[in-house]
């Protein structure tokens, strides 16, 4: 079975080393704390305020301050900075926390848009930030993508013992 990375490089086009490319400069130092906040900030004003109803909804159980603050302090975790997330949500287990919501190739690509949007507006965010951050937010879309796909596979998987008594 193919791993989880390489269905996320063949899907989202990003290959692993582009995605981590994020790391071969601390992007906390360079951007601060209040470039994750404004950026997390455009980007769930975006989200809330979606024409798209089927993509709103899938937020709809989240309160918008609570999501903003969960997203940045996790980007301020991953991307250099104190480890804000795990000291407030424990380890960030991306693939397990998306498992109540349905994050198919549409909603990965309506996720990017928002992002993208959101790169684009916020403030004191240097050009190789942005394309590092597009990457990594690209193949991650897509490592979760293929996370949810494989939670539908489980599901559909009978038991054991449904199988052992199904002599139909
Ligand atoms: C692919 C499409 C995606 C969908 C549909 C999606 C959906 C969601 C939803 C509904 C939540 C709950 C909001 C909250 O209460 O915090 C959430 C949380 C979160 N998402 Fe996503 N997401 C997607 C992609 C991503 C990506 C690409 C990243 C990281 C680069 C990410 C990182 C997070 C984090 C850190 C949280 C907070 C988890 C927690 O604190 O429990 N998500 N996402």
């Amino acid at each position: 079975m193919q791993s989880l990375q390489h269905k996320a490089s063949e899907w989202s086009g990003v290959p692993s080393d582009e995605a981590f490319a994020i790391d071969d400069t601390n992007r906390f130092l360079k951007l601060g704390l209040q470039t994750f906040i404004n950026l997390s900030t455009n980007f769930y004003n975006r989200v809330y305020d979606d024409d798209e109803e089927w993509f709103r909804s899938i937020f709809a159980d989240s309160e918008k301050q609570n999501a903003i603050q969960n997203q940045y302090e996790f980007f301020v975790q991953r991307m250099g900075g104190p480890p804000l997330f795990s000291q407030r949500r424990g380890h960030p287990a991306l693939i397990g926390r998306h498992r109540p919501f349905p994050v198919t190739h549409e909603a990965a690509e309506r996720w990017l848009h928002h992002m993208q949007q959101a790169l684009d507006s916020t403030p004191d965010i240097d050009d190789d930030s942005k394309i590092k951050m597009q990457n990594f937010f690209r193949h991650t879309a897509y490592f979760l993508v293929a996370g949810n796909e494989l939670k539908k596979q489980n599901e559909q998987m009978p038991c054991k013992h449904a199988a052992g008594s199904d002599n139909s």
